[in-house]
Formats: C-alpha cells, structure tokens, sequence
C-alpha cells in the first residue's frame, strides 16, 4: 500500500482511482464493509483503490482537550488498511486551511483536481466540508458535473444498532470485550516497541514488557487479561494499563504486560496484545508489598481463566 502525505504530494500518475473519506479510527466492521465496496468498485473499473484520512482527525483539531482517545495509532491504522486490500491512503493535515475549505472546494481541489476521482464511495451519514455543509446528495450533484458517480454503502448494524468507532470505545470504557470484538471483528489490540522500564517489577516478582503507547490518550485503564504472540505463538497475559499510582511517574499512561510461563528477552521487540477480559481497576496501594499481593492475585486469575476456558478461536 502506498501512502501519500499531503496534496503536494500527488502526482499526476496519482490521478484516475475509487476513493472514500474518513477517519477510519480502528477500522471497525463498517469501515471494512465500506473498504470491501471499494476494492470492488476498483477492481471493476481498472483503477487503484484510495482511502483519504486526515491527521491529526477533525475533532482532535478543533478540540484536542475534548477529542476521544484514538482506538488505533496512524502507524496501526495504515496496517489495517494495507490489510483490508486498500492501494493508496492520501493523509491531509487537518489545519486551519484545510477545515475553511467548502464543500465545493474540497470536491474541486482534493477529489477532482488531486485524485482525479472516478468513483467515490461513503456512508450515507457522510459530512465534509467547512461547516460539515456537504453531504451525500451534494457529492452526488457534484458528481454530475465532474463526472464521478457516488454511493452510499449500507449500514452496517450489530443487533440493531449502527456500528461505529464510538460504540467500540463505549464497549472498552465499560469492559464489555466480546461486543468490542464482535464491533471490530477481531480482538481489540494494541501494539508497540517494548522498552526499559524502572526494573521494580522483577523486584515484585513478575517481569514485565513495558510497551510504548506513543498516545496522549488511551480508551480503557485497568488490570486486564490478554495474550501476546510471540514468534507466532500465543501466550496468555495479564496487563496493566494506566498511571501506576502506587509507585508514582510522570501522570503518563503506560501498558505493561506480565506474560505467563514466559523466560525470555522481549527489549526492543513489536509486541501485539490482544485484551480479552478486565479484572479489576487500577489501585494506588499503600505499600509496594500491597502492589505484589494484588498482583499475584491478577496473575492467579488469569491461570485460572485460561485453564478454565479453552483457547478462543482467534486466539488460535
Ligand atoms: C497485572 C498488573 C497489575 C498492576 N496493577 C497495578 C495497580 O493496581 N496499581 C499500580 O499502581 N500499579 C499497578 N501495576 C504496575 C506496577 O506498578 C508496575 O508493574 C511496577 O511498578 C513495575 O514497573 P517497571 O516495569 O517500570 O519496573 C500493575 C502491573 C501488572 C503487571
Ligand atoms: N456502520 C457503518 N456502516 C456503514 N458505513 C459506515 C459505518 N460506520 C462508518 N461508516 C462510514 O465509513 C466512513 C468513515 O467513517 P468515520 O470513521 O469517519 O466514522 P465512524 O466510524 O462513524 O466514527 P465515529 O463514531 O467517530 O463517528 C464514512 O463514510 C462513514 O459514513
């Protein structure tokens, strides 16, 4: 998949392509629908699929404070879409100059002039432009004009319910995993670079791989029990992600994982971990003795599940 940073960027072999618009935030199964309808579309029509993002997203523009914790980090996002099939993804800076832009500007400057758009496909709740003044029916009349054609993809629901990346979050605020699982189509992960921490964990007993978030938010705290694949195998876990209350730092939040019945060198790796159950919440202790008791109890429940229920499917 390639990727192209900025309208500057395009070039003129960039031009002729199907392409959608959108956040995309963890790549959840309405996003993958819409992706599917692409590659097709595609496909049929001889062109390269393209998927526009923006970055940083709309809402974390215009409201940084305000803006809900990213589901996925660029670099996992960009994976998903390379995984779902998807040629090209142009990322626009969201900046001052980019929200003034009007609904026929944007259509004219990115689409027709940038990409030279042969298809586009959105959902049918679809809103861009300054002011979020276009919509659906407006990129079909500029379709008209400027010859691409447009359709609106299919809701897709879950139990009746339009499925998008608020509902993912929802589901990990309030600890549900199969409904995230089920909304995602696959379990909810997070990956990074495991790097040194402060060494206090061996001193409790429990090595951990501290993994590097790289976000300034993240869309669930707690003690969690999850699996890691490591060199292609699966290992169970139980994780920590949060502030560490109990032996202090700097407010920034961390994961850290203990993999169970595992002895080797995990510094500098890509871990993947796949979250499946919440335990309980962070606690600050009174004493790190307090911390190890409570953490030998994680560590216990998670032996007890993974004894107790056989191996999800898609955790192989
Ligand atoms: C399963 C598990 C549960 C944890 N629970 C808490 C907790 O409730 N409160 C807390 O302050 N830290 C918690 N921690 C984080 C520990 O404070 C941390 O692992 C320890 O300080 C070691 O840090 P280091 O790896 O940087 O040396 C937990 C860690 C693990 C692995
Ligand atoms: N459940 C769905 N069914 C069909 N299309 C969808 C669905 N969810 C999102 N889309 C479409 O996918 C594209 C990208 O969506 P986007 O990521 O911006 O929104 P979202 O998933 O609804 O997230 P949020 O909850 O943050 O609004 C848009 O065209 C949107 O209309």
């Amino acid at each position: 998949m390639q990727l192209v940073r900025g309208l500057h960027n395009l070039r003129p072999q960039h031009r002729g392509c199907v392409a959608t618009i959108g956040n995309f935030d963890g790549v959840h199964r309405g996003h993958q629908a819409i992706l599917e309808r692409l590659r097709e579309r595609a496909l049929e029509l001889g062109v390269p699929s393209c998927v526009v993002i923006f970055e940083p997203q709309p809402r974390e523009f215009f409201a940084p404070e305000l803006a809900p914790a990213r589901l996925a980090r660029l670099r996992d996002k960009l994976q998903l879409l390379a995984d779902a099939g998807v040629d090209r993804v142009l990322c626009l800076a969201f900046n001052q100059r980019l929200c003034k832009l009007s609904a026929a500007e944007f259509v004219d400057t990115i689409l027709v002039d940038g990409l030279g758009v042969q298809h586009l496909e959105v959902g049918d709740d679809f809103r861009f432009g300054c002011d979020r003044v276009g919509d659906f029916d407006f990129l079909q009349q500029a379709g008209v004009m400027r010859n691409f054609t447009v359709e609106a993809a299919q809701t897709v629901e879950l139990d009746g319910v339009r499925i998008s990346s608020t509902k993912v979050r929802d589901a990990l605020a309030s600890g549900d995993f199969s409904l995230a699982e089920r909304l995602l189509g696959r379990p909810f992960q997070i990956a990074g670079r495991v790097l040194h921490g402060q060494k206090l964990a061996r001193q409790l007993g429990t090595p951990t791989a501290n993994i590097q978030l790289k976000r300034r938010r993240v869309p669930l705290t707690g003690v969690y029990l999850v699996s890691v694949e490591i060199d292609g195998k699966t290992w169970p876990g139980v994780a920590n992600i949060g502030v560490r209350p109990t032996v202090s730092g700097d407010g920034s939040a961390h994961l850290e994982v203990h993999v169970l019945d595992f002895a080797g060198d995990l510094y500098g790796r890509r871990l993947t971990v796949a979250f499946h159950h919440k335990l309980r919440d962070e606690q600050r202790f009174a004493s790190l003795e307090a911390l190890k008791t409570a953490i030998n109890a994680d560590v216990a429940a998670a032996r007890a599940y993974w004894l107790g229920q056989p191996l999800k499917k898609s955790l192989k």
